[in-house]
């Protein structure tokens, strides 16, 4: 069977440096994925060609759904978004003055502007009207607690809440693979336990295929179902958490340098 995301020998180089070095890993339908590695492994990097921020220097990218395939690499950020594909970004990237649900209604208005076809043709999945809309995002928000910050600028919210919010906006725009990098950063351990069981029920209430960076372990390790361990730029090992979590290479590159 097809995998949704293909990901087969990619390369990014930058000058001199290889940072993503012969990468090939896959993505299947709701699965819930993670990806670890030392500082400067290449993660965000990998999260950046994945989402067409900067082009592959070499290798294939497909994403293939009921309706077709598409070579991921040929594709812009806004194409590849409108594919469905959504992500967070490590250093939080909200729009500061605007109010929380403001920020979500945003999020949604780029999609309504960039699917007009998907609007005329009135395909499931998508909000109609401002009224739909702010229905879902008052849901979104409700989902994450966020209710009572609706009002609030966004830069006056609690680290951790922002951080909530940046996973509210990529949700807001419907996507099939959500990319999160770091999510539970600046989170204190009772903040990141809420994370992580919010991460799996929107996994299953959405039925999306999740790809996290994390560096925090008692999240990847309760949450994954696969891990891709990267160690300069290559797949050092992957699989289930266990089996991650003995392998004495993994240890050596990366759970044994100790909390990060
Ligand atoms: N735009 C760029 N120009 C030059 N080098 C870059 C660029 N982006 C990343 N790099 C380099 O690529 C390597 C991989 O960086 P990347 O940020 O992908 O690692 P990472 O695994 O996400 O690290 P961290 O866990 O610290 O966020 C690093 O050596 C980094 O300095």
């Amino acid at each position: 069977m097809e995998h949704l995301l293909q990901v087969e020998h990619v390369v990014r180089k930058f000058g001199g440096l290889t940072a993503v070095n012969d990468v090939s890993l896959h993505l299947d339908q709701h699965e819930l994925v993670a990806l670890i590695g030392p500082n400067g492994a290449g993660k965000t990097t990998l999260f950046n060609l994945l989402t067409g921020m900067i082009p592959v220097t070499s290798g294939k990218i497909d994403l293939t759904t009921e309706q077709s395939r598409y070579d991921l690499t040929r594709k812009s950020p806004v194409q590849i978004a409108e594919l469905g594909l959504s992500r967070t970004f490590q250093n939080i990237r909200l729009f500061k003055s605007l109010t929380v649900m403001d920020n979500v209604l945003a999020a949604m208005t780029n999609q309504y502007k960039e699917n007009f076809v998907t609007t005329i043709m009135r395909l499931p999945g998508f909000y109609r009207t401002e009224e739909e809309m702010r229905v879902a995002a008052k849901q979104l928000l409700d989902l994450f607690d966020l209710t009572n910050y609706a009002t609030t600028p966004a830069d006056k919210l609690p680290y951790g809440t922002q951080r909530r919010l940046e996973i509210v906006r990529a949700l807001a725009t419907h996507p099939q693979i959500l990319f999160l990098d770091e999510p539970a950063a600046g989170m204190n351990p009772e903040e990141t336990a809420d994370l992580t069981n919010l991460i799996k029920h929107v996994q299953e209430e959405f039925q999306i295929t999740v790809l996290l960076i994390e560096h925090d372990m008692s999240l990847v390790m309760n949450l994954a179902e696969r891990i891709y361990v990267l160690d300069q730029g290559q797949i050092l090992t992957a699989g289930p958490p266990e089996e991650v979590k003995s392998n004495p290479k993994v240890i050596e590159a990366y759970l044994g340098e100790g909390e990060d």
